[in-house]
């Protein structure tokens, strides 16, 4: 007997995706399906490339057509994704999300995470874009190798002069680094700043982006309060180390987009340097800082606990180098990475889920 596409999309309605808690044919993500005699092939449209759930959806597909429908079917999935944005896009249309990276204190790992995200998501296929909006100390020029780069600028047909990006690893990048001399004092002031900051948002040639990572000063300034008033904000991610110094002041950072007056959605909370494993005791995590801190500052806050991220030499290394670590795919640290960007994707598209998504 013949295989109709209706056996099969019914088939599909098994599958439901746990986020939406709907199934894949409701939520029109089953695309161009295609029947040869035993040969099913269709594409299944995920709302992030960086989906923890891709294989787990491909399985589920695969088990519901051949139970449903034939043992023997021979079934092609192609796995693609369309990023979603909040239903407020009335400004910067083409960049669909916002991502800042937030943290209580200086020097917890910030920029660190900022950059490995940025480069995580880029290499899923996500279009990537980085902005480095920390007034005292940008680091993402040191961080992707590009001390001393300065963009150059184009003129619009209507005459309007738009930055150019520098482009590293895929990724679209502006730091106020590129506008600085690295050697004077930080001369990123009051209203100055503020202003910088609104440029590299409305006067840069972004292009079409899935998601603009900003790495934001630490604290709670002015510069947060220009970025979550001035553009639609997808999320917040909080990045802590596990001391109470650190953990009292993320507590504060926490708060500060959970205030009405911002009402900034935290993504989650990421605990990093949350311990040391040695080369030669590669089982052994010695938790030199203290012991879970921002899960428990998670729980108290009811926001998710993205996860942890170690101690390690090359995070040093390549954040000095202008390699972040999350390049190399074959290090443990990048699998961390990779699980916390899938995360914070997944709680994006959830979030982005309005009726008309759906
Ligand atoms: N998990 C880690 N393991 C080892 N080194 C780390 C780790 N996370 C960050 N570092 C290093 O710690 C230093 C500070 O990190 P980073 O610049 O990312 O912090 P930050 O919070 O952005 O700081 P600031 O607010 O001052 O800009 C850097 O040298 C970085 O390479």
């Amino acid at each position: 007997m013949e295989i109709s596409s209706e056996q099969v999309l019914a088939a599909l309605r098994n599958v439901e995706d746990p986020d939406f808690k709907k199934d894949l044919v409701t939520l029109n993500m089953i695309k161009d399906l295609t029947i040869e005699d035993k040969k099913i092939s269709f594409t299944l449209e995920l709302t992030t490339p960086a989906c923890p759930m891709k294989d787990m959806l491909r399985n589920a597909c695969l088990n519901a057509i051949k139970y449903f429908v034939a043992q023997d079917a021979d079934i092609h999935i192609n796995i693609t994704s369309r990023v979603t944005k909040p239903a407020d896009t009335s400004q910067l249309a083409d960049i669909k999300n916002i991502i800042l990276v937030s943290s209580g204190k200086g020097g917890v790992g910030k920029s660190t995470v900022a950059s490995n995200l940025a480069v995580t998501l880029a290499a899923d296929g996500a279009k990537v874009g980085l902005i480095d909006a920390d007034i005292y100390g940008p680091s993402v020029p040191t961080m992707f190798g590009l001390v001393g780069a300065k963009p150059s600028a184009r003129e619009t047909a209507e005459g309007k002069t738009l930055i150019l990006p520098i482009e590293k690893y895929g990724i679209k990048l502006l730091s106020l680094g590129f506008f600085a001399d690295p050697d004077q004092p930080v001369p990123w002031r009051g209203p100055m700043a503020s202003n910088a900051i609104k440029q590299l948002f409305n006067d840069a040639d972004w292009g079409e982006l899935d998601y603009l990572i900003v790495d934001l000063p630490p604290g709670t300034g002015d510069i947060h309060i220009t970025i979550t008033q001035s553009f639609p904000i997808a999320g917040a991610v909080i990045v802590t180390t596990p001391q109470q110094v650190a953990l009292a002041d993320t507590r504060k950072g926490l708060a500060m987009f959970k205030m009405p007056s911002i009402n900034i959605p935290v993504l989650g909370v990421i605990e990093n340097m949350a311990y040391f494993t040695p080369e030669e005791l590669p089982d052994n995590k010695y938790y030199i800082f203290g012991r879970d801190g921002g899960k428990a500052l998670a729980t108290a806050f009811e926001v998710p606990f993205l996860g942890e991220i170690p101690i390690v030499q090359g995070i040093t290394e390549g954040g000095d180098s202008g390699t972040p670590i999350a390049l190399n795919k074959e290090s443990k640290t990048a699998a961390a990475f990779a699980e916390i960007a899938g995360k914070i994707a997944q709680q994006v598209s959830i979030n982005n889920a309005s009726p008309v998504n759906c």
